[in-house]
């Protein structure tokens, strides 16, 4: 690995996000194969019919190729890829390098580190910013962190995926800071969804507020894309609300750890747990308007 020969990568997870990221690393044509794994494997074929390898196993799939990036739901199902029957770690062997760009919290991003070094692997988490469309465009924003010499050696395949990735330092620091960005976003997006409601409910039209927003120090891409959804109350899912509520209460957990009040993010956490109690977590998280909205 790394002797100036092309990468064989793999990918392990195919939703909204893995998909796209693996179809970049396929259609750059820098990696000498991209061989891919989903639970559902029938979730393979499309990527396959595009000239991706598939295998049964994330073992296998770690067995065939130099690094394998991973970009799963959430910590149970990053740690049963590894640590599940024919597992990532059943294929690890010395030099092989292993990247999981999911959100998890610090200690499933250690554990699994420590498990792949143990064996004589490398690890790299890579959690990212962006959604599916930015994920489809290879415009990603990757945070990286751990094995140094392994982040040096995927950068060609960040640069596939992403605009710009960040070296933050050993494992954990990268979890941690993606967990700050979402709990950020989770409470805008909680105010935001306020806003729109007390709009509405004050006979006021909630598309001269999304202007207004936008025209001031407020203004943001995140008001601009969800706004319409919002006033339609249609929520194809990009960001899955239920992956939102996951990432706050990560990272409430890691404000707890510390003693760091937050209560912001705790009050829009109970508005997310709300939302996905009346079954919205698998639409998109702009459905955590339905939980503001008064409905008398
Ligand atoms: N969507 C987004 O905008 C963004 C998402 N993220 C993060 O990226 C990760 C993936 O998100 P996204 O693609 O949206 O999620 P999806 O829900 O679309 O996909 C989840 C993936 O995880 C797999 N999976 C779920 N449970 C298990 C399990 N127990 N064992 C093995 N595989 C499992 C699913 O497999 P199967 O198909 O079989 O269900 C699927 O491949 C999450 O951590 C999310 O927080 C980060 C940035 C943006
Ligand atoms: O984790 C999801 C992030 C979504 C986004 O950054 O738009």
């Amino acid at each position: 690995m790394g002797d100036g020969a092309k990468l064989s990568v793999g990918f392990l997870g195919l939703g909204i996000m893995g998909e796209a990221m693996a179809r970049n690393l396929l259609k750059s044509g820098l990696f000498a194969s991209v061989t891919v794994w989903n639970r559902t494997l029938s979730k393979c074929q499309a990527l396959v019919g595009e000239g991706a390898k598939s295998a049964e196993t994330p073992a296998a799939v770690v067995g065939s190729c130099d690094v394998t990036f991973a970009m799963l739901a959430d910590p149970d199902a990053a740690l049963a890829a590894v640590f599940g029957d024919n597992g990532v770690l059943a294929g690890i062997t010395p030099g092989k390098g292993y990247v999981d760009m999911s959100t998890v919290d610090e200690a499933t991003s250690t554990r699994i580190g420590e498990a792949v070094t143990a064996k004589g692997g490398k690890f790299v988490e890579g959690p990212v910013s962006g959604s599916k469309k930015p994920a489809i465009d290879g415009q990603l924003i990757i945070m990286g962190a751990g094995d140094k010499e392994l982040y040096d050696l995927v950068q060609p395949a960040f640069d596939v995926m992403g605009k710009k990735s960040f070296y933050l330092g050993s494992t954990g620091a990268a979890a941690r800071m993606k967990l700050v960005v979402n709990m950020v976003m989770g409470a805008m997006m909680g105010a935001f969804c306020e806003g729109m409601a007390l709009a509405d409910k004050a006979g006021l039209e909630q598309s001269a507020l999304l202007e207004i927003l936008g025209l001031g120090a407020m203004a943001n891409p995140m008001f601009a894309l969800k706004g319409p959804a919002i006033m339609a109350r249609n929520y194809p899912p990009a960001f899955p609300l239920k992956h939102q509520q996951k990432d706050l209460r990560l990272a409430l957990a890691l404000g707890d750890s510390l003693g760091q009040p937050l209560p912001v993010a705790a009050a829009a956490n109970e508005v997310y747990k709300a939302a996905r109690g009346a079954g919205k977590g698998d639409e998109d998280f702009a459905a955590v308007y339905e939980a503001t909205v008064n409905k008398k």
